[in-house]
């Protein structure tokens, strides 16, 4: 197998948490050793500035950990309207190997209801015109996305949700189907059937193209995704309203916050046990000679480790 080159962040084995927080939740708590970063990249400015720190925890040495809130400080960009290929770009950059999306979703299915925790395991793409990879412009290759979200990283995720899910009232779901459409308007009553019909559990914005870029960078990814709606299906439930959003979102916000914190409880400090996807290998189709030197330079930290042998 292909070897990351020595000066790649993940070349250290470092296990960094990346935390992108959705609507709702635009800061961490608990960070210590607090820095503020703002990054330039090749592929555009990310959301605002990341915050970087060092999360304390009772099971060992202190966690590094990076967090982003993805429409901005003040919730200032559309889903549609996000750099996403920015914002990854960044996190690589900071070291991030394990990303945490935290999403809030319209529930698609009777049994998750708003205030309910979801872990999705599949996508269905109703994006459009985002971009969706760090390559082309003479660089071609294509991920595997069958399993679109990091399976080991799941399972901490969900295993952390359920300690602290399992305090309260609420209920957990250890899979589902999220349906990611383009907005921002919400979806129409024929849409939701349509997603209902096609065993979508869940709805949100966001999770694509973010989980596609997190494994071209090679970046473990998961959502983490609480129901705050039954979008507009439901005969007998108000229609989803970003005002109703909002409202579950503050109500579960420090559910949100304590399951981070559980989940860096169970991280270890090194990827050793909890390997970041090696998604590139096996997945560049170009001859590396043919790539143009000015696309080569963009996708270094992207690509570069696997090139640098050419
Ligand atoms: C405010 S309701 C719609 C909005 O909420 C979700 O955002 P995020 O995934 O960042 O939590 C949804 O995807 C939409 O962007
Ligand atoms: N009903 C819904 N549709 C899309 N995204 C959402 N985020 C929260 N609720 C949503």
């Amino acid at each position: 197998m292909i070897k990351p080159h020595p000066a790649s962040p993940q070349a250290r084995d470092e296990l960094v948490l990346g935390v992108v927080g959705g609507s709702g939740l635009y800061a961490m708590d608990k960070l210590e050793d607090v820095e503020r970063v703002s990054l330039e990249t090749p592929f555009g400015e990310p959301s605002g500035a990341y915050t970087v720190g060092k999360l304390p925890r009772q099971s060992g040495p202190p966690l590094r950990a990076v967090f982003l809130p993805r429409h901005g400080v003040g919730h200032i960009l559309l889903p549609g309207e996000i750099d996403y290929r920015a914002n990854i770009h960044g996190f690589k950059q900071l070291g991030v190997t394990h990303l945490l999306s935290a999403s809030a979703v319209g529930s698609l299915q009777a049994e998750i209801a708003p205030g309910h925790v979801v872990v999705p395991d599949q996508l269905i793409d109703r994006t459009k015109n985002r971009t969706s990879s760090f390559f082309g412009s003479g660089c071609v290759a294509h991920i595997q996305f069958g399993d679109p979200f990091d399976a080991g990283f799941r399972e901490l995720v969900t295993k952390a949700a359920a300690e602290v899910v399992g305090r309260g009232e609420q209920r957990l779901h250890r899979k589902g189907t999220m349906v990611v459409m383009e907005g921002p308007a919400f979806s129409t009553r024929a849409e939701s059937e349509l997603y209902r019909s096609w065993g979508g559990d869940v709805i949100g914005m966001t999770a694509l193209p973010e989980a596609k870029l997190a494994r071209e960078a090679e970046i473990a990814y998961a959502v983490l995704a609480t129901s705050t709606d039954y979008d507009c299906w439901h005969q007998s439930e108000e229609e989803v309203s970003v005002d109703a959003v909002i409202a579950i979102m503050q109500a579960n916000v420090a559910r949100v916050r304590s399951i981070v914190l559980e989940l860096a409880e169970r991280l270890p400090t090194t990827c050793e046990h909890l390997p970041w996807p090696r998604a590139l290998v096996g997945a560049l189709i170009t001859d590396p000679a043919k790539i143009p030197a000015v696309t080569r330079e963009r996708l270094d930290l992207i690509i570069g480790h696997y090139l640098d042998a050419h």
